[in-house]
């Protein structure tokens, strides 16, 4: 696949990695407008920087926007009438909705929006997917892209919002919850480095039963649970002070935040 990355950020570079360890190009442009700190990127076979857009486009079949939300409107102006049949175009930019991108390159163009985080760069991304009528022949492609670099799933456009909040926003809620519980082991004897191997060890253990398993979380916190111990007395505190309330309204609180930031 010959893949361009339009906007080689935080995301953007995120995703490049994660397609340059899984082997997953034939060809790869990265274009940002000042390349000096991304010209590394080219000592990997087949990947090419540039701050030229249109470059990028014409020497790419998928191509993947990941610019902020203000940027996209222009970098579609710029590159619309080089588009051709064989483009599709991925956009990963928040809140920018498809009719929107149809209003500038045209309904005729096969249109998806894709949803990663930022963990695509060591291939663990779960990536929401939705497509415009005509980019429902192309999302196979999409798929095939997410799914060597994660998981992905597709949804209706209406629930792009809510997938970036509990996916995209979600890295940064669940790595909070992995420093608190390091700063609880510190606080119980163990030095900085062994206590954060022992939070990330237990959170990727917790997830991975839940995901071999198919079990709900609570019948494997009931395993764990014994009557009258410590794991019962120590969860009950964490609810008493609003832990699973807390979360709820935080993600309550990004959405809301997305929506008042969203086209509508
Ligand atoms: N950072 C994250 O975890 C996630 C971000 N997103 C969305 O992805 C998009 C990108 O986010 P970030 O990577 O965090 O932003 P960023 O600001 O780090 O990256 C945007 C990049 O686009 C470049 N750029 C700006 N205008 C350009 C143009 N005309 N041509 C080429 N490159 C241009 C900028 O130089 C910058 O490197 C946003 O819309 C964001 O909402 C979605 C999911 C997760
Ligand atoms: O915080 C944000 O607004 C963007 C969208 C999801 C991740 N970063």
């Amino acid at each position: 696949m010959k893949i361009a990355i339009l906007g080689a950020g935080n995301l953007g570079l995120s995703i490049a990695k994660g397609l340059i360890v899984n082997n997953a190009f034939t060809t790869l442009y990265l274009s940002k407008r000042k390349v000096d700190n991304i010209k590394d990127y080219e000592e990997y076979s087949k990947v090419s920087v540039t701050s030229d857009n249109l470059e990028a486009v014409n020497n790419s079949d998928i191509l993947i926007f990941a610019v902020q939300p203000t940027q996209l409107e222009g970098i579609l102006e710029e590159i619309k009438d080089v588009l051709t049949d064989k483009h599709v175009l991925i956009s990963t930019v928040t809140g920018f909705k498809i009719p929107r991108i149809e209003a500038i390159v045209g309904e005729d163009q096969f249109i998806i929006r894709s949803m990663p985080n930022t963990a695509i760069a060591v291939g663990k991304s779960m990536t929401c997917l939705c497509s415009n009528k005509k980019g429902e022949k192309r999302i196979a492609i999409a798929e095939a892209i997410f799914n060597r670099l994660g998981s992905s799933i597709i949804i209706p456009e209406n629930k792009m919002q809510a997938a970036t909040v509990i996916c995209a926003s979600g890295v940064a809620f669940w790595m909070r919850l992995i420093r608190a519980t390091t700063q609880g082991a510190v606080q119980l004897g163990f030095d900085a480095k062994e206590a954060q191997e022992l939070s990330m060890q237990t959170c990727l253990g917790a997830a991975s039963l839940l995901i071999e398993s198919g079990k709900h979380p609570e019948e494997e916190i009931d395993k764990v649970t014994t009557p009258r111990g410590c794991t019962i007395e120590g969860l009950n505190e964490m609810e008493h002070n609003g832990l699973s309330s807390s979360l709820i309204q935080g993600i309550q609180a990004s959405f809301k935040k997305i929506n008042s930031i969203s086209d509508q």
